[in-house]
């Protein structure tokens, strides 16, 4: 015990210097040291040159100063894409991959990682499960978009386009568009309108559809700032007093006829269309559809082709309207939607208005063609 207390009394006797002191607040001006440091013989000259030099390394030479090699996906591997002419064999793709093909791939300009494909468009269809509308979707989807289907299945039908369901770039909505729809979406096709006359000579909706469906959609075009096709039909040229009609006709309509909803509701629509184009920079296109025919059409559809084929299949006599010496121009759907058609056309058309027909043919060929094929 005693020891303790003299070694206690010990560290009390240490000298004064040992004490803790807080440490002396340096003067406010040694702060600026280092600024003084940069400011003698120019060197701050240098750390500005030097800064400038490195952001025009990065501007000029981004994927030069990128981490990530080229090893994924040009590397060992040709590349086969849809088309055999993009095909990059492997020793070319190794060495350097076209600009063309990056930008294919989405591999440009250094923000999407290398490999990683670029994400189709966001697309809209209104009517996509109807006849067209479905081949129209398959396509679109085959393209690598997301597609949207807006559709009241009036005559439209989910078997048309339930075998995209599970698929997550796809999606279905029960919605008429006479009613506003807000979708974040770069292209619209708006299809939705019954097209055939059992559909549309009693049902004075049509017009509504025509009219107020594809203000809806428009104005939908001009707030998303998406391109807009609309689709029309060879009977805005209404009774046409030219033959084969070219986009320049304009056409010989009954503004009361049974017809009319669905001529002048078209005739209305490619107007709004032009108005919004011009009034509100929405870029439009208006494809004037033919007769078309092909798989999913509806058996009982009205339309010449399937009331043929129906009655063909029934063993029944065909049923010739008039005096049948009129004549249409008759479309197979898988022509009417490939991309050199009108489905690609939102990307590239240089025109606003454009016709699909391609076979003008007499209709006493129609009637031969199908007994041809049937029997
Ligand atoms: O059973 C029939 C059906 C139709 N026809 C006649 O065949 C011709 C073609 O009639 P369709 O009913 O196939 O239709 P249309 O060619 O007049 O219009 C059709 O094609 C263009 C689209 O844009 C329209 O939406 C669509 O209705 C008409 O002259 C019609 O009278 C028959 O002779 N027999």
């Amino acid at each position: 015990m005693a020891s303790e207390l003299i070694n206690r009394r010990h560290e009390a006797d240490q000298p004064a210097s040992d004490a803790y002191y807080p440490k002396p607040i340096k003067p406010w001006f040694s702060v600026t040291r280092p600024m003084r440091y940069m400011l003698r013989e120019q060197r701050l000259v240098f750390v500005l040159v030097g800064i400038a030099i490195a952001t025009l390394v990065f501007t000029l030479f981004p994927r030069a100063t990128q981490s990530t090699p080229y090893s994924d996906p040009f590397s060992g591997y040709g590349i086969r894409s849809e088309e055999d002419s993009s095909y990059v064999p492997a020793f070319q793709a190794q060495r350097k991959p076209s600009l063309e093909y990056l930008n294919r791939m989405g591999a440009t300009g250094g923000k999407i990682p290398l490999g990683l494909k670029r994400k189709g468009m966001r697309v809209v269809v209104t009517g996509g499960a109807g006849f067209v509308g479905s081949h129209l979707v398959d396509r679109l989807m085959a393209r690598g978009d997301t597609v949207i289907v807006v559709d009241n299945f009036f005559t439209g039908r989910k078997e048309n386009v339930m075998h995209h369901f599970g698929n997550p770039n796809f999606e279905l909505i029960r919605h008429d568009v006479v009613e506003p729809i807000l979708l974040e979406v770069d292209q619209i096709y708006h299809l939705a309108c019954p097209a055939s006359p059992v559909h549309y000579k009693f049902n004075p909706c049509v017009y509504k559809t025509n009219v107020v469906g594809t203000l809806n959609m428009l104005g939908l075009a001009k707030r998303v700032g998406a391109r807009f096709l609309l689709t029309s039909t060879s009977e805005v040229y209404g009774d046409p007093l030219q033959h084969p009609q070219v986009e320049t006709y304009w056409g010989n309509v009954n503004p009361i006829g049974v017809r009319s909803c669905y001529d002048e509701g078209k005739r209305t629509a490619e107007t709004l269309a032009m108005d919004y184009h011009r009034g509100a920079n929405v870029e439009v296109r208006i494809a004037r559809i033919f007769n078309t025919y092909g798989p999913r059409m509806c058996i009982d559809d009205g339309r010449v082709v399937s009331n043929f084929v129906a009655q063909a299949l029934r063993k029944e006599p065909l049923t010739v309207y008039g005096d049948g010496k009129q004549t249409r121009s008759f479309q197979f759907v898988s022509d009417l939607v490939r991309p050199s058609s009108f489905f690609l056309l939102l990307r590239t058309i240089q025109y606003n208005t454009f016709t699909t027909h391609c076979q003008h043919t007499s209709f006493y060929s129609v009637v031969s063609l199908v007994q041809v094929k049937i029997y």
